[in-house]
Order: structure tokens, then sequence, then C-alpha cells
């Protein structure tokens, strides 16, 4: 099908003369093309963008010796509406709408997205692509006083009485209350700096931020407390950075294969089938969370009320190539065990 070049290769070749190219990569699709890969441009965005360029160049050197390939930022609401919560902004896509239509429009080939912040129902001319190995899922404390840390089995206990938890998550939110209600909290959004130079600022006491952004960034070491999923489920997704492009783009389609993870890519289905299948907006604190263990996939998904007083937790498991039934399947059990004035009032809408 297509070359793959080692990298020793490229260097006999003389890129001026065409006559001295091997045929099939002459006329292989995406040969010469400059390709542009659309982001946002918060720090994390670039970091993940500038991953996968790494990733896609260094499994098709020719790309980028006979072509170009080059990110292209893009600003979208979520990145324009920094004061209040997603979840009251609303809609579908705050993060990617704007990136889609110029994938749609031809202006770039490829977008990145943090895929928990990628809709389920994605435009029919566009695809999912890949998903790239997953970074940590895991959520992650960040405290103002770090002296405040004590050794100990309840990963809350670093967190005094009435404690401010800066969080614009209504998933974390609505965990934490569950176990600990005397909690308080502070909308702080905006791009992980920003939340880390606000909890400095004395804004709040600690902040919630997913342990795979800290990571991409280098600022791993800022994690405090590490809640396993059993403590804090995850939200569907995090951790895993998913590529989207044309349906129609066969020729870039064919290069994703290489790249895609796919134990990655069985819990991305079975946490998307999950969200899907709950059909949460983003006002319902839904977490999802698929891992693969000794051949089997397990899928743990959870629909809470955001004053915490309200949370069901239930797991399946079955085959790995199973993920999006699994998901369906978890999320009428989830929607079945919801009293249904529960549910009514979560979701805003009856017929659950
Ligand atoms: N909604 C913002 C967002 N989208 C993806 C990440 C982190 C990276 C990831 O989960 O892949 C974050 C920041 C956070 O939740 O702390």
């Amino acid at each position: 099908m297509f070359m793959t070049i080692s990298p020793a290769r490229p260097l006999t070749l003389d890129p001026h003369s065409a006559a001295t190219l091997p045929a099939a990569l002459l006329t292989h699709p995406v040969f010469g093309r400059d390709l542009r890969v659309g982001t946002r441009g918060s720090p994390l965005a670039l970091v993940q963008t500038r991953s996968f360029m790494a990733q896609l160049g260094e499994a098709y050197p020719f790309l980028e010796i006979f072509g170009s390939i080059k990110a292209q930022e893009i600003s979208t609401r979520g990145d324009r509406d920094q004061s209040r919560r997603l979840a009251e902004i609303g809609g579908k896509g705050l993060f990617s709408k704007e990136i889609h239509e110029a994938l749609r429009a031809g202006r770039i080939d490829f977008a990145v997205h943090s895929l928990k912040d990628l809709e389920t129902f994605l435009p029919d001319d566009l695809m999912l692509g890949c998903t790239l190995r997953r970074e940590d899922p895991r959520d992650a404390l960040v405290l103002r006083d770090r002296g405040a840390l004590r050794p100990g089995n309840d990963p809350l206990s670093a967190l005094r009485k009435g404690a401010i938890i800066g969080c614009a998550s209504i998933r974390r939110q609505a965990q934490l209350l569950a176990r600990r209600p005397d909690l308080r909290f502070c909308l702080i959004r905006g791009n992980v700096q920003t939340r880390l130079n606000k909890l400095e600022a004395g804004e709040c006491d600690a902040t919630f931020l997913a342990l795979a952004g800290l990571n991409r960034l280098g600022l791993g070491d800022r994690a405090d407390v590490v809640f396993e999923p059993e403590a804090m489920l995850p939200a569907c997704g995090q951790g895993i950075i998913g590529i989207t492009l044309r349906r129609a783009d066969d020729g870039l389609r064919a290069l994703l294969p290489a790249l895609e993870d796919r134990a990655t890519r069985h819990a991305a289905m079975a946490e998307r089938a999950l969200l899907e299948g709950l059909d949460g907006s983003c006002r319902t604190p839904i977490g999802g969370y698929a891992a693969i263990t000794g051949g089997r996939l397990t899928l743990h998904g959870l629909i809470a009320s955001e004053d915490g007083s309200f949370v069901l937790r239930r797991s399946l498991s079955g085959a790995p190539e199973e993920g999006a039934a699994l998901g369906a399947e978890l999320a009428t059990q989830l929607r079945r065990d919801t009293p249904r004035a529960v549910f009514e009032r979560l979701i805003g809408q009856p017929g659950w």
C-alpha cells in the first residue's frame, strides 16, 4: 500500500530529482501536499498538536521532505468565553465548531482535539480518524498550600473544612461533594497555566486538573494528590487525543491507522458510546472510563446530580472490540437505575 521510508533512506534520495524516487511514492495520493493541522491556540492544544505532527512525520518522513505539515491555530467559542461554566454556555462543539468549519472548507486537513471536548455526534462529512495513545486519564488535585498534605488513605484529607475548590467541571464537583459536602466551589476557567496562576493568587485553596494536561505541559510535579478512577471517575475521553478529518479524503485517512493506538481506540469507543447513550448535555455530571486488562475491557460509568446528593456508578466488562455495545448497554443500565424524578431534574427532559 503506502511506503514508509526508514529514517535513513530519504537521505539517499535527491528531492529535486523525481527520477530517483520510487514510483509508489510518486503516485502516493498525498505526495507533495502541504498539510495543515487545525488546533486551538492554548499551550496544551499546541503541545498535543506538535505531538501528532511529530508522530505523523515519523511514520511518513516523505510528507515533510516533499511537502509540509504545518499547524494552524483556530480560536473557538469555548476559548473566547472564559467567564462562565461550560455547562452554562452550553451547546455542543464548543471547542470544535470553528475548527470543523475550517476542515469542511478545506482550510485545514486534520484537526487535533482533546477527545473529552469533542462532541459525540460529528458532522456526516467528518470523522474521527484516529486516537493517539492515551496519557494518564486520572484527575489530580493541586493545592495552594502543599504543607497541608498529610499522608493517609483519604486523598481529600489535605483539604480543610470548608475549603474552596476552583473547578469548572460539574462532574468533579458532584463527586467531591458526595464525599465532602462541606467543600465550597468557585469557578476558575482558562487554560491550565491560568488556573494555576489563579490558585497561587489565592482565588481558591485547591484546583482539579486532568493529570494528562499537566503531564503534557511538563507540569506533572504540580499534581499533589492523584485520584484513582474509583475515587473520581474521569470524563469520557480524558487523556486521549483524537484526530478528525474529512471522510472523503481517502489519501489522508489511509495515513492514520499507523498512528492509532488500538487499546485507546477501544476505550474511546466504549466511553463515547456511553456518553451518547446517556444523551447528557454538559449540564449533567457524567463520568466514563474504560481500561483493558487481561484481554478484557471494563467500562465504568457514573451519573450524578450537581450537588452530589445522587451518585450512581455501574461497570460492565466484555471483549475490547465490543466497546461501543458495552457503552450503549451501560448507558441503558444507568438510565434504568436512576430514579425518574432525579433524571428529569438532571437532564431536564422527560422520557427516560
Ligand atoms: N476541558 C478542558 C480540558 N480538555 C482536556 C484537558 C486535559 C487533557 C485531557 O484530558 O486530555 C482539559 C483540562 C483539564 O480538564 O484539566
